[in-house]
C-alpha cells in the first residue's frame, strides 16, 4: 500500500526493451540504446520476482509486456511460471502480435489468459508510415491466432496521431467491431524516447469520441469501472464496446492499482516515476525472498499521488515507454 491508500495488485513485467516495431510516439527510427544482456534479468530471475509479488505481496494480476515481449525467448516458459503459482494471478500479455500467430497455441497451453494487441490502422501504407515496417498482415494474423486460441477477450489499443492516422479511427472500431475484438484508444502520453510530444498536437478522449459519434452511437457502459484505465461506451446499443484510455486528460491515477518491474529489474511505483529501486542488484547479491519484499514495499510507499503532467515543474521519466514497460 503507498502512502494515499492505494493498493497494488496489478504488476506489469517488461521482458525486453527491444522491439521489431518503430511506432513513432514510442521510438525513433533508428531504434534506442538497449539494456545490455548481463542487465536483464534471466527468466529464473523474473519468475522468482513475481512468484515474491504473487506470495508476498499481494499482485492478483501480472501483465507481461515490453518493448516487445514476444522477442523474449523465454516466453512461454516464464507465462508458465507465473500461472503456476498460488493463488494463481490473472496472467495476460500485451503484444504488437507479430509472431503471436507461431506462438499463441504454445502461450494458451501454458496458461495464458488474455492478449492486448497494438493495431493503430488497418490501412496498410499507414501502418508502414506509423510503424516504419511493412508488418500488417503479421499483426492481424496474430489477432487471429489469438482468437481462435481463446486468448480472449482479445482488445486492441491504439494511439491516434494528429494529422496522421486520426482518419483511420472508425475505419478501425468497425475492423474490430467485425472480429470481436474490444477496441481502446489512447491519449498520447509524453513518454516517447525523442521527447515530441505536445499537449497541444495530442488526439484528445473527446476528439476520439466526437469523430466515433459520427459513425456511430455511443452510450456510457454503466458496468464498475473499478482501477481499469479505460472508459468504455457501448457502440450502437451493444453489447459491442469501445473504450478510451484518457490518461492525460481525464486521469485515473486516484485509483491507480500498478506496479511495475523493468526488464533490468527495477521496481517503477509509477509510469512516470522519476525514482526507480534496484531489485537486481539485491537478488544478485543474494538477498532473500523477505528482503526483495520489503524493498518492493518501501518502493511503493513513497508514490506520489499522480503523474503530474499538467503541472509546470513536470518533466519526463528518464526511460522511454519501451524500456519502462507500456
Ligand atoms: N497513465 C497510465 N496509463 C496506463 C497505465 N497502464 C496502462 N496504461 C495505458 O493503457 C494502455 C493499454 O495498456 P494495456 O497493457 O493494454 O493494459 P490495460 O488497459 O491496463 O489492461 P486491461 O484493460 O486490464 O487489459 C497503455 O499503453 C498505456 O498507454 C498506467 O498505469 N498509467
Ligand atoms: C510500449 S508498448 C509495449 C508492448 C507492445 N510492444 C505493444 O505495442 O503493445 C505498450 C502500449 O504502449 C502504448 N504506447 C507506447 N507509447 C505511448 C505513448 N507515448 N503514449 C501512450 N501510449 C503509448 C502502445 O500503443 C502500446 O499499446
Ligand atoms: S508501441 Fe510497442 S510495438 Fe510500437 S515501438 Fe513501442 S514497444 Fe514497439
Ligand atoms: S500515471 Fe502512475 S499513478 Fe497514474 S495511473 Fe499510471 S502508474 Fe498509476
Amino acid at each position: 500500500m503507498d502512502r494515499h491508500g492505494r493498493v497494488a495488485t496489478d504488476l506489469r513485467v517488461s521482458l525486453t526493451d527491444r522491439c521489431n516495431l518503430r511506432c513513432t510516439y514510442c521510438m525513433p527510427p533508428e531504434g534506442l540504446d538497449w539494456l545490455p544482456k548481463v542487465e536483464v534479468l534471466t527468466d529464473e530471475e523474473v519468475a522468482r520476482l513475481v512468484r515474491i509479488g504473487v506470495e508476498q505481496l499481494g499482485i492478483r494480476e501480472v501483465r507481461f509486456t515490453g518493448g516487445e515481449p514476444l522477442l523474449r525467448p523465454g516466453l512461454v516458459g516464464i507465462v508458465a511460471a507465473a500461472t503456476a503459482l498460488e493463488p494463481r494471478p490473472e496472467v495476460s500479455l500485451t503484444t504488437n502480435a507479430i509472431g503471436l500467430a507461431r506462438v499463441a497455441p504454445a502461450l494458451a497451453a501454458a496458461g495464458l489468459d488474455r492478449i492486448n494487441c497494438s493495431l493503430d490502422t488497418v490501412d496498410r501504407d499507414r501502418f508502414k508510415q506509423l510503424t516504419h515496417r511493412d508488418r500488417l498482415d503479421d499483426v492481424l494474423a496474430g489477432l487471429a491466432a489469438a482468437q481462435a486460441a481463446g486468448l480472449t477477450p482479445v482488445k486492441v489499443n491504439a494511439v491516434l496521431l494528429r494529422g496522421m492516422n486520426e482518419e483511420d479511427a472508425v475505419p478501425l472500431l468497425d475492423f474490430c467491431l467485425e472480429h470481436g475484438y474490444q477496441l481502446r484508444f489512447i491519449e498520447q502520453m509524453p513518454l516517447d524516447a525523442h521527447h515530441a510530444w505536445t499537449r497541444g498536437e495530442m488526439v484528445t478522449a473527446e476528439d476520439i469520441l466526437e469523430r466515433l459519434s459520427a459513425a456511430h452511437t455511443l452510450t456510457p457502459d454503466t458496468e464498475e469501472r473499478g482501477s481499469a484505465p479505460a472508459e468504455r461506451w457501448l457502440v450502437d446499443g451493444g453489447p459491442a464496446t469501445v473504450g478510451v484510455i484518457a490518461s492525460v486528460t481525464r486521469s485515473f491515477c486516484g485509483s491507480c492499482d500498478r506496479t511495475r518491474l523493468t526488464a533490468d529489474g527495477q521496481v517503477r511505483n509509477c509510469l512516470f516515476a522519476r525514482e526507480e529501486s534496484d531489485l537486481r542488484t539485491a537478488l544478485r547479491d543474494g538477498a532473500s525472498d523477505a528482503e526483495l519484499a520489503d524493498r518492493w514495499r518501501i518502493a511503493t510507499l513513497g508514490k506520489l499521488p499522480g503523474h503530474g503532467i499538467d503541472d509546470p515543474s513536470f518533466l519526463q521519466p528518464a526511460r522511454p515507454m519501451s524500456a519502462i514497460g507500456g
